[in-house]
């Protein structure tokens, strides 16, 4: 498949010069791809790192992009060098290289939460880095969506099911099309990448995957040039149609129907179609109907939102791939904290180990607080004594009732105790207020556990790091 292509023309805007691509609709490229990086990693993220590179000269088939330091140079390509050469070569499909260069005068940023400055001298401009595109696909798949990178847990324990057997089987019956939908950031762009990977890789299938806002700029452009029987001649001759965030055809009438004959051309001639969206087919009501239907009458899995343990296991095994010991302490708070999405969650972790290797200093709970000092405090809300009875209760695996509960057993009254005294530390609530919550207590009760809980955290330290680490979490 082939992307935009441009008529000859002769730019006189001078710094963004290419054959043929007037400078304008260059920066317009780069521009979707930044709001494409900035939506994937987060606004800190790329405000962090990726805002610092400009657009430097593109040529023929490579783009070059200015990085103001090596340090940063070195740190784009090898966390988001794929991702850049595979979002370029998405936009234009006759690029085949990106090239990272350091360039003194492009603007340092700090580098960190902290304000630290990475423009320190910039040394000479090292060979530039280039990275090969692939270019099997309509757009590129992401080389680090497979399914082993994919942490299952039972939120998408089903999807995952269904995505693996799609790869096994494209086009048996009951599972065409695939349509996948979950919330922001759950990992159904992941699943379809996995899937077109492995089908790649084997051999066995061809296989386009493309945004569905993609698919409408494709189709725009076609019209335009008047090819649009390449086109659809094109879509209809893969193995495997994969169409991802459905939802962006909503209200685009014509785009829609296009994608319906497309479907129906590819469903009736045994061809895999696997679609995801943000809603369910029945959920999308601004598609049209008999799409929806069509959408529907396959396999439809959701992607939960994710779990405590969930979180856990991804935190653990990207910090596991990573090489830097991140403590589980750590791991636990990060997984308490940062629970909408997978995107955040991985953002987060990146910026504490960039961090950790930058500076060679260990991941600590403190450091962690330092780091993410702005992505916590937009996650923070205000913690109530429900919450903080809940959490300990979650903690130390007792009865959420045990906390107004009459029983005296060590394992109950000492959780209890710790919850009383996180209440008195982190709400407003009064002395009588806080027995209330706790099972009609009277207030001395109260304050006995506060100070009961305060004396053991200075006689045992893992009972102060427990109780450290509950505050940490319920922490506003
Ligand atoms: N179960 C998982 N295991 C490992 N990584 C995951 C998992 N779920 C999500 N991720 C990671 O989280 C990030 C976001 O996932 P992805 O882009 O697939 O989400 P999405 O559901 O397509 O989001 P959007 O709705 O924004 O398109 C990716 O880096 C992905 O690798």
């Amino acid at each position: 498949m082939t992307g935009f292509s441009y008529p000859d023309h002769d730019d006189d805007a001078g710094h963004t010069v290419s054959s043929g691509i007037p400078a304008e609709i260059l920066e317009m490229h780069w521009a979707r791809i930044c709001a494409r990086l900035q939506t994937e990693v987060g606004e800190v993220e790329y405000r962090t790192w990726l805002k610092q590179i400009t657009l430097g000269p593109v040529d023929e088939d490579e783009v070059t992009l200015f990085l103001p330091t090596r340090f940063l140079r070195d740190w784009v390509r090898g966390q988001y060098g794929d991702r850049l050469n595979d979002l370029w070569s998405a936009e234009i499909a006759a690029v085949r290289r990106v090239e990272l260069q350091v360039q003194r005068g492009t603007p340092a940023r700090a580098a960190s939460a902290q304000g630290v400055a990475v423009d320190a001298p910039v040394p000479e401009p090292a060979p530039p880095v280039v990275a090969e595109i692939r270019n099997d696909l309509a757009a590129p798949l992401d080389s680090r969506f497979t399914f082993d990178s994919f942490v299952v847990g039972k939120p998408n324990e089903f999807a995952y099911a269904c995505a693996r057997r799609v790869a096994e089987r494209p086009s048996s019956a009951g599972f065409n099309p695939l349509f996948l939908y979950g919330g922001v950031g759950l990992g159904k762009t992941h699943l379809m990448h996995a899937i077109g990977s492995e089908l790649v890789r084997d051999g066995r299938v061809s296989v386009a995957y493309m945004s569905a806002e993609k698919f409408m700029y494709r189709f725009i452009a076609a019209i335009r040039s008047q090819s649009t029987m390449q086109f659809k001649e094109q879509l209809r001759s893969v193995d495997v149609l994969m169409i991802d965030d459905l939802q962006f055809l909503i209200g685009k009438d014509n785009t829609q129907e296009e994608f319906f004959h497309t479907f129906n051309a590819l469903v009736d001639a045994g061809r895999q179609i696997v679609v995801s969206a943000d809603k369910s087919p029945s959920d999308l009501s601004g598609l049209e109907d008999r799409l929806r239907t069509r959408l529907g009458c396959g396999m439809v899995a959701d992607i939960h939102a994710t779990t405590f343990e969930l979180r856990i296991s991804i935190l653990e095994a990207k910090a596991q791939a990573s090489g830097v010991p991140v403590p589980p302490k750590v791991l636990e708070f990060l997984a308490h904290k940062i629970t909408t999405n997978v995107r955040e969650l991985e953002g987060a972790l990146n910026r504490l180990i960039a961090h950790a290797q930058m500076f060679g200093r260990p991941v600590t709970l403190e450091s962690t607080q330092e780091v993410l000092h702005d992505i916590l405090k937009a996650h923070d809300r205000r913690v109530t004594i429900e919450e903080i009875q809940r959490k300990v209760a979650e903690h130390w695996n007792i009865r959420l009732t045990d906390m107004s509960s009459a029983r005296r057993s060590q394992a109950v009254a000492r959780p209890r105790q710790v919850a009383m005294y996180l209440s008195k530390q982190l709400t407003s609530r009064s002395l009588p207020e806080i027995g209330r919550k706790f099972g009609n207590r009277d207030h001395t009760t109260v304050m006995h556990a506060v100070s009961r809980v305060t004396d053991l955290m200075q006689l045992d330290s893992a009972f102060a790091e427990d109780v450290e680490l509950l505050r940490r979490m319920l922490e506003s």
